[in-house]
Order: C-alpha cells, then sequence, then structure tokens
C-alpha cells in the first residue's frame, strides 16, 4: 500500500514548466531522497503534494488520514523576527482558521516540551530564534513539523549551510523518525545521506530517475552527463 500516488503531474507557473508528467509512488515508511538540478521542480513536488500549488494536470493521492509535516528551506525563514523556539514550535499547532491570539492548551505545550527534550533543543526553549546556530534552528523547524506527529514528514534542503557532525546529527534522527513516518527530503548532499534513504528520485523536470539505492549502478545510462551520477556511482 502506497502512502502517496502521484500521476501524470504537470506544473506550470505561467508559461514556466516547473514539473511535466510525473508519475511516482512512495510507499510506508520509504525513505526518499530527492535530488536534481536547481531549478529541477524538487520544491514544486512536495508543494504540491502539501496543496500549497495547484497541479496543471495529473492528480496526487495521499493516502487517508496520513498527516504532513514540512519543514522548509530555512532561507525562507525570518531569523529577526522576535519570537523563541517555544513558541516557534508551537506554531505548527495554529488552526488552519487564523485567529488572533491563539491559546496553547497546556498539552500542546507538553508535546512541545517533549519534542524538545528528543530532539536535544530543550535548553533552547526559550531563546529568541536569531540566537540560534543553522543546526539548532533547523532542529526546531523540525520540531515544528513533528508537533502534530505526521505520518509522512517532508524536509526542503534541511542540512544546507550546516556543518557536517550537525549534517550527522539531524540523519540520524531522521532515520529514528523513520521508524513510524514516511519521509520526503530534498538534498543536494548525496554523499551523506546516502546510507540513510532507502531510495532516490531525481528530478529535472520530469522525473528522470527513481530506484532503490542498492541498484544505481544497474540504471546509470539516467545519469549521462548528469554530475549526480557522478556522485551516486562513487557509492
Ligand atoms: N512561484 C513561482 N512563480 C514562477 N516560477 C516559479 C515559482 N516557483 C518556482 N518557479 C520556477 O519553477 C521551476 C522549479 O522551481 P523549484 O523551486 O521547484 O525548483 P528546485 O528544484 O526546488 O530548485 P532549488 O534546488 O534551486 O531549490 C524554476 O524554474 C523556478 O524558477
Amino acid at each position: 500500500m502506497y502512502d502517496i500516488e502521484v500521476k501524470d503531474l504537470s506544473v506550470y507557473y505561467g508559461s514556466v514548466c516547473a514539473l511535466k508528467n510525473v508519475n511516482l509512488k512512495v510507499k510506508n515508511k520509504e525513505f526518499l531522497g530527492i535530488i536534481g538540478p536547481n531549478g529541477g521542480g524538487k520544491t514544486t513536488l512536495l508543494k504540491v503534494l502539501l496543496g500549497l500549488v495547484k497541479p496543471t494536470n495529473g492528480s496526487i493521492f495521499i493516502k487517508r488520514d496520513n498527516t504532513v509535516g514540512y519543514v522548509p528551506q530555512f532561507t525562507f525563514f525570518d531569523r529577526d523576527f522576535p519570537i523563541n523556539v517555544m513558541d516557534v514550535i508551537l506554531m505548527g499547532k495554529l488552526p488552519k482558521k487564523f485567529k488572533l491570539f491563539h491559546r496553547y492548551s497546556s498539552q500542546d505545550k507538553k508535546r512541545a516540551e517533549e519534542i524538545m527534550k528528543k530532539l536535544g533543543i530543550i535548553e533552547f526553549k526559550n531563546r529568541q530564534i536569531g540566537q540560534l546556530s543553522g543546526g539548532q534552528l533547523q532542529k526546531v523547524l523540525i520540531a515544528r513539523a513533528l508537533i502534530n506527529d505526521p505520518k509522512i514528514l517532508m524536509l526542503d534542503e534541511p542540512t544546507a549551510s550546516i556543518d557536517s557532525k550537525t549534517k550527522i546529527e539531524i540523519y540520524e534522527m531522521l532515520k529514528k523518525l523513520n521508524k513510524d513516518k514516511t519521509i520526503l527530503i530534498i538534498s543536494h548532499d548525496m554523499q551523506d545521506i546516502f546510507s540513510y534513504i532507502d531510495s532516490v528520485i531525481y528530478i529535472n523536470k520530469t522525473l528522470q530517475y527513481y530506484n532503490h539505492r542498492n541498484n544505481l549502478k544497474l540504471n546509470k545510462k539516467v545519469f549521462k552527463n548528469e554530475t549526480a551520477y557522478t556522485e551516486l556511482k562513487e557509492r
């Protein structure tokens, strides 16, 4: 049974084609790496799955009752915003219909604290987000995505501009979460992430490659002239 099924998906932003005829099935508890060149349509794919971008053609299916957590690229996150770690995490609990002065329940706060402990960021609970390192902020954004205990977790380059030790910490953490969650991760760090993922797709408008990581060598033709293949074949 698949958690996600994408059928003949195309997305155009006006005349710009971001995705063309993409077909993809993601199994329950699969850890899927998404790679491809800049502008290849990776973020667009996640945004379509999240319902943030409307497909021009095709359809998507997400298994009923499968809640989704999303960790955006943190370059889109305003670090100067005067808000502390606890409040950023609790934002994941905001109701869909925004209400001013929403009050979080003590249960929500307890859950936020549990996640902070699990991710090793409890000591930053009251710190303003602008005073965190890149890796710490990334963990906070992951905690925010986890507060609703989603069955599917989607992350957009969670380890961009993070040192290699913290990267490994984040991948180890995701691997643990993968025991009961399906994970889709966009990454340019194939070298680091390779031992954690189950499968990989390569997107450059069309889905050019999809395979289990152990079968990469069987499909090298797909990567002709692509730098990603050079990275992958060295595994
Ligand atoms: N809101 C938008 N309006 C117009 N064009 C867009 C919009 N969002 C994305 N695009 C275009 O769609 C294409 C795919 O963009 P997308 O962000 O999905 O790529 P990506 O693979 O995630 O890139 P990167 O690795 O650089 O983050 C690009 O050509 C981009 O310029």
